[in-house]
C-alpha cells in the first residue's frame, strides 16, 4: 500500500487581551475570516505580512468548539489507529496550558466522584480533560475490547522527570533509549523508536481516574510566577495516551483463538512559552535565567529540527535535545501532529506573535508519512519482545566474551541492563496475559469440542435421516418410473392391439368384399407375413421388455429387501435394544414379584415415608409451634411480670401518693389541734382579759367609788371642818348668814347627791357597756368558734373530696384495671392458645392432605410406569406388525406387477394362438431366492396374503 505524505496541521488559538494590553493600541494583529492572519509592520515603508493555517480561532472561541474543532478529529485518527501528537506552541502567557488543561488550578475543580464528567458546569476545561473523556465514550460504544495506558513526564532543564511519581523518585531524572522496530513497510529500513526508560505507566479504566492522575502530576510539574504569566510553567510537558486495542478471531477449522492487538499512541504536549528573557523579567544568573535558556535551547533545537525537515537539509538534529528527540517521530514521521500555536493580538507582543507566526508558518511545510498502526498477533509481539530480549543478552555475552572489554559505555551497559530487566518485567506480564487467556481459551476449545461432539452427532443423524427420505424419495420415484413404464407399455399394447384388429377387420372385409381371392389370400397371406413378423418381433420386443422389467424388478426387490431389511435391522435391533434395556432394567426390577405385592409394599412405603415426612413435619411444626407459644407465653410472662413491676411501682406511688397525703392531713390536723388549741389559748385569753378587764372595771369602779367617797367624805369632812371652823368663826354670824351657810349647805348636798346619782349612773353605763364588751366578746368568740368548725368542716371535706376520695376512686380504677388486664391475658392465651391448635391441626391437616396427593401422585407414576412398560411391549408389537405389513404390501405390489405381466404375457400368448402364429413359449417366472429362505413366490405368489414370516432377527 503507498503511503501518503500529509503535511503537519496547524491552527493558530488568539487569547482575549489582557486588561494591560487593551490599555495600549492594539493595531497591528489582525485576524481575518477562519484561517488569514495580518499583520502590519510598524514602518511605513514595510508591506503588511500575511499568515495562513488550518485554522485560526478568535479570542472569544469556547474551549468546546476549538476542542472540537481542533482536537476531536485527532482523537479520532487516534482511535483509528493512527499514532497522534497534538502540541501548543508560543509566547509565555499566550494561552498553551489554558488550551490543553484549562484555567489555572480549575481542573482540580473537576469532581472526579461523579460517572460522568460535566463539562456544562466546567466550561473552560481544557483540551486534554475532554480528550480522555471522548476517547473512553467512543471506546464504550464501540464496545472494543480494549486498555488504556497513560504516561505524563516533563522536560525540565533538559532533564526528563516522570510527573507520575511520588515527591522522591520524581526527583530522579529518567533516561531515554532507542528500540528497534521493523517497518511495516518493507521499503523502509528497520527504525528505531524512543522510549523513557521506567516511565510509570498506568493502566487507567476510565476517565475519571486519568483525571485523578493529571491532577496529581500538574501538582508536580514546574510552575513559576513571571512578569508575562502568573502560572508560567518552566517544563514542557508531554502527557501520553497508549491505547491498546485487541481483536480475538476463530479459526473456523481448528476453533483456536488468535489476539491481535493494535497499539497507539497520542502525545498532547504543552510547550514551555518561547520566552523574551527581559519581558519575562528574570534575573541574570538566576535559576528563571537558567530555566528560560534551557526551554529557549529545547525551542531552538525545534526550530532548526523543523527546518531542516522543510528544506530537506541533511541530518535532522533530533538528538540535540530531549524534547526534539521525544517528539522524534511526529516531525517528519508516522505520526499525525497537530500544533496549537497560541498568539496573543496586543502591539505589545508583536514580535513575539510573528516569531510564533513565521516558526509555524514553517512548521506547516513538515511533511509526516502517517501510517495506522497494524494489528499484531499478540504471540508475535512476545516472540519480539523475547528475540530482542536474546539479542540484546547475546550481545551482552560476546561484548564480556571480548577482550579488552565491554565496547560500549557503562552508562549504555547500564542502560541496557535497566531495558532488559524493565523487558523482562513486560514479558512476565505478557507471560501471565497469555496464561490467562490460554487458560479462558482452553475453557473456550472444551466449550467448542464439546458443541463440536454434538453438532457432529447431530450431523451424522441428519445425514441419517436425510439418506433414509432421500432413499424413500428414489424408491418411490423407481416405483413411479416404472408404473409409468408399465402404463406406457399397456397403452402400446393396447395401441398395437387396435392397430392390428382394425388390420385384421380390413384384411377380413377385404376377403370377403373382394372376389379376387388369390390377390386377397396373397395379400393376406402377405399381410398375415407381416402381421406375424409384426407379432414376432413385437413378441420379441415384449418378452425382452418384460425379461428386461423382472430383471429389473427382480433386481430392485432384491435391492429394496436387502435395503429394508438392513434398515429394519438397523431400527429393530436400536430400538429393541433400548426397550431391551428398559425391559431388562424392569424386568430385573419386577423380577418374582408380584407387582400388586410391590405395589402395595411400595406404596406402603411410600405411605410409611411420608409417614415419617408427616411425622418429623408434623413433630417440627408442632415443636416450633410449642416453641414460638411457649415464646409467646414467656413474653406473656415477662410482659406480665414487667406489668406486675409496674403495678408494684404503682402501688409505691399511690402508697407514698397516700402517705402524703396522710401526712397532709396530719399536718393539717396538727395545724388544726394548735389551732384549736390556740383558740382555746385565745378563749382563755379573752376571758382572762374578760374576768380581768371586768375585775379591772370592778376594781376601778371600786376604787373611783372609793375614791369618790373618800373625796367626797373628806370634802364632806373638810366642808364640815370647814364650816365648823366658819361655824365657830361665824360664832357670831348672823343667823341670816347661818341659813345662807345651811342654804349653801343644802345645796352643796344636793349637789353632791347629785354627784352621786351621776356617778351612779356612769358606773351604771360603765357597768352596761362592760356586759355590752362581754357579751360582743362573747358573740366574736362564738363566731370565732363557729368559723373554726366551719373551717374544720370544711378542711375535712376538701380532704374528703380532693385526697380520700379521688385516692379511692384511683385504687377502685386501679385494681379494676388490674383485673381487667388479667381478663385480658387469661384470653389472650386461650386465644393464642386456640389459634395455635387450629394452626397445628390445619398444618397437620395440610401435610396429610398432601402426602396422600403425593401417594396418589406416586402410585399413579407407578402406574404410568407399568403403562409404558406395557405400551413398550405393545410398540414393540406394533412395530413387529407394521414391519410384516410393510414387507406384505412390498410383497403384494410386487406381485401384482408379477401378476400384470404375467396376464400380459398370456394375453399375447392367446392372441398368438388365435392367430395361429408359432407360439411363443411362455417363460414362467422363476423362483428367485432372497436367502434366508424366502423365495419370490413364497412372498410374491400362492403365500402373499399371509404375512410372511417374522424375520429371524426379530426373533
Ligand atoms: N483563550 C483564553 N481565554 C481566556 N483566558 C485565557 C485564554 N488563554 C489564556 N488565558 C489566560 O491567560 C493566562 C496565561 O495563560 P497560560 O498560563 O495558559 O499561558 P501559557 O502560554 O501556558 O504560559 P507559560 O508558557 O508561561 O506557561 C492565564 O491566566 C489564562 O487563564
Amino acid at each position: 500500500m503507498e503511503q501518503k505524505s500529509v503535511n503537519i496541521s496547524v491552527v493558530v488559538r488568539s487569547r482575549p487581551l489582557t486588561k494591560t494590553e487593551q490599555s495600549r493600541s492594539n493595531n497591528q494583529v489582525r485576524l481575518h475570516d477562519n484561517s488569514v492572519i495580518e499583520v502590519i509592520p510598524k514602518a511605513q515603508n514595510q508591506y503588511p505580512k500575511v499568515y495562513q493555517f488550518d485554522k485560526v480561532f478568535q479570542p472569544d472561541t469556547t474551549q468546546a468548539d476549538f476542542y472540537e474543532s481542533a482536537v476531536s478529529p485527532i482523537l479520532k485518527d487516534f482511535i483509528q489507529g493512527y499514532n497522534c501528537s497534538v502540541f501548543t506552541y508560543g509566547q509565555t502567557g499566550s494561552g498553551k496550558s489554558y488550551s490543553m488543561y484549562g484555567p489555572d488550578s480549575y481542573l482540580d475543580q473537576v469532581q472526579v466522584k461523579n460517572a460522568t464528567l460535566n463539562f456544562e458546569s466546567l466550561p473552560l476545561v481544557g483540551a486534554i480533560p475532554r480528550v480522555v473523556d471522548e476517547l473512553f465514550r467512543i471506546l464504550q460504544v464501540q464496545q472494543i475490547d480494549f486498555q488504556v495506558r497513560v504516561s505524563h513526564v516533563e522536560v525540565y532543564n533538559e532533564d526528563i522527570y516522570d510527573l507520575l511519581q511520588d515527591d522522591q523518585q520524581f526527583k530522579e531524572p529518567l533516561k531515554i533509549y532507542e528500540e528497534r522496530v521493523s517497518s511495516q513497510n518493507s521499503a523502509q529500513t528497520a527504525n528505531r523508536k524512543v522510549l523513557i526508560q521506567g516511565v510509570t505507566e498506568i493502566l487507567v479504566k476510565s476517565p475519571q481516574e486519568i483525571i485523578q492522575f493529571i491532577q496529581k502530576s500538574n501538582q508536580n510539574r514546574r510552575i513559576a510566577e513571571t512578569k508575562m504569566n502568573e502560572h508560567s510553567s518552566r517544563s514542557h510537558s508531554i502527557f501520553t495516551i497508549q491505547l491498546i486495542q485487541k481483536s480475538t478471531e476463530i479459526n473456523q477449522q481448528s476453533f483456536q483463538e488468535t489476539e491481535f492487538v493494535k497499539i497507539s499512541k497520542l502525545n498532547l504536549v504543552d510547550l514551555a512559552g518561547s520566552e523574551s528573557i527581559s519581558k519575562s523579567g528574570v534575573e541574570a544568573q538566576s535559576l528563571r535565567q537558567q530555566e528560560a535558556s534551557k526551554i529557549n535551547k529545547s525551542l531552538l533545537t525545534l526550530g532548526r529540527v523543523i527546518n531542516t525537515l522543510v528544506e530537506n537539509n541533511g541530518h535532522i538534529p533530533y538528538r540535540e535535545s530531549k524534547l526534539t528527540r521525544l517528539l522524534q517521530d511526529s516531525l517528519g514521521g508516522k505520526t499525525k501532529t497537530c500544533i496549537i500555536a497560541t498568539i496573543s493580538t496586543s502591539d505589545y507582543n508583536v514580535e513575539e506573535t510573528v516569531n510564533t507566526l513565521e516558526y509555524m508558518t514553517r512548521a506547516k511545510k513538515i511533511k509526516n508519512m502517517p501510517e495506522i498502526t497494524q494489528r499484531v498477533n499478540s504471540k508475535t509481539v512476545l516472540k519480539e519482545y523475547s528475540s530482542e530480549l536474546k539479542r540484546l543478552k547475546e550481545l551482552l555475552e560476546i561484548q564480556k566474551e571480548q577482550q579488552g572489554g565491554v565496547f560500549i559505555s557503562s552508562e549504555e551497559y547500564q542502560q541496557y541492563e535497566e531495558f532488559i530487566s524493565n523487558r523482562n518485567d513486560q514479558i512476565k506480564e505478557l507471560e501471565t496475559q497469555i496464561t490467562s487467556l490460554t487458560s479462558e481459551m482452553d475453557n473456550v476449545r472444551q466449550v467448542l469440542e464439546q458443541q463440536s461432539g454434538k453438532y457432529k452427532v447431530l450431523k451424522q443423524e441428519l445425514n441419517f435421516a436425510t439418506n433414509q427420505y432421500q432413499n424413500r424419495i428414489e424408491d418411490m420415484q423407481v416405483f413411479q418410473e416404472k408404473i409409468d413404464l408399465g402404463k406406457q407399455v399397456e397403452q402400446q399394447n393396447i395401441k398395437t392391439m387396435q392397430e392390428m384388429k382394425a388390420g385384421i377387420k380390413q384384411s377380413i372385409t377385404q376377403i370377403f368384399g373382394d372376389n379376387n381371392l388369390q390377390s386377397v389370400q396373397k395379400d393376406f397371406k402377405e399381410q398375415i407375413i407381416q402381421s406375424s413378423t409384426l407379432l414376432q418381433n413385437y413378441q420379441q420386443f415384449m418378452l425382452s421388455q418384460v425379461n428386461q422389467i423382472q430383471a429389473q424388478i427382480t433386481q430392485d426387490l432384491n435391492q429394496q429387501r436387502n435395503n429394508l431389511q438392513l434398515y429394519l435391522s438397523e431400527e429393530f435391533d436400536s430400538r429393541l435394544n433400548k426397550v431391551a434395556v428398559q425391559c431388562d432394567q424392569f424386568t430385573a426390577q419386577l423380577a418374582n414379584i408380584d407387582i400388586k405385592q410391590r405395589q402395595q409394599q411400595y406404596s406402603a412405603n411410600i405411605s410409611q415415608f411420608i409417614q415419617q415426612i408427616i411425622n418429623t413435619q408434623v413433630q417440627e411444626i408442632q415443636t416450633a409451634v410449642l416453641d414460638s407459644y411457649q415464646q409467646q407465653i414467656d413474653n406473656i410472662k415477662a410482659s406480665q411480670n414487667v406489668y406486675v413491676t409496674e403495678q408494684f411501682e404503682f402501688k409505691n406511688v399511690l402508697n407514698q401518693v397516700v402517705d402524703s397525703l396522710l401526712r397532709v392531713q396530719t399536718a393539717q390536723n396538727a395545724q388544726f389541734v394548735q389551732q384549736q388549741q390556740a383558740l382555746r389559748q385565745l378563749q382563755d385569753k379573752l376571758d382572762q382579759q374578760q374576768q380581768q378587764s371586768s375585775q379591772n372595771i370592778l376594781e376601778y369602779v371600786k376604787s373611783a367609788l372609793q375614791q369618790h367617797s373618800t373625796q367626797q367624805s373628806s370634802l364632806v369632812t373638810s366642808a364640815m371642818t370647814q364650816m365648823s371652823a366658819e361655824q365657830a368663826k361665824l360664832g357670831s354670824v348672823t343667823a341670816t348668814e347661818a341659813s345662807n351657810t345651811k342654804q349653801e349647805q343644802t345645796a352643796f348636798v344636793q349637789k353632791m347627791s347629785q354627784n352621786q346619782k351621776q356617778f351612779m349612773q356612769i358606773s351604771e353605763q360603765s357597768k352596761q357597756q362592760l356586759v355590752d364588751a362581754q357579751n360582743t366578746l362573747a358573740v366574736q368568740l362564738q363566731a370565732l368558734v363557729d368559723k373554726h368548725t366551719s373551717l374544720q368542716q370544711h378542711v375535712s371535706t376538701q380532704f374528703e373530696n380532693t385526697v380520700s376520695k379521688p385516692v379511692n376512686q384511683l385504687l377502685d380504677l386501679t385494681s379494676q384495671k388490674i383485673l381487667t388486664h388479667k381478663q385480658d391475658i387469661v384470653q389472650f392465651k386461650n386465644d393464642q392458645k386456640t389459634q395455635i391448635l387450629a394452626q397445628v391441626d390445619k398444618t397437620g391437616a395440610n401435610l396429610k392432605q398432601n402426602a396422600e396427593k403425593g401417594t396418589v401422585q406416586i402410585i399413579s407414576g407407578f402406574k404410568k410406569q407399568i403403562q409404558y412398560k406395557e405400551n413398550g411391549f405393545e410398540m414393540l408389537q406394533n412395530i413387529e406388525k407394521e414391519c410384516q405389513k410393510a414387507l406384505q404390501q412390498i410383497g403384494e405390489q410386487v406381485s401384482t406387477k408379477m401378476d400384470d405381466l404375467y396376464y400380459f404375457q398370456l394375453n399375447s400368448q392367446l392372441m398368438n394362438q388365435s392367430m395361429k402364429t408359432p407360439k411363443i413359449p411362455h417363460t414362467p417366472l422363476q423362483p428367485v431366492d432372497f436367502g434366508n429362505g424366502l423365495q419370490t413366490q413364497q412372498i410374491f405368489g400362492v403365500n402373499r396374503k399371509q404375512a410372511p414370516a417374522t424375520p429371524s432377527f426379530l426373533k
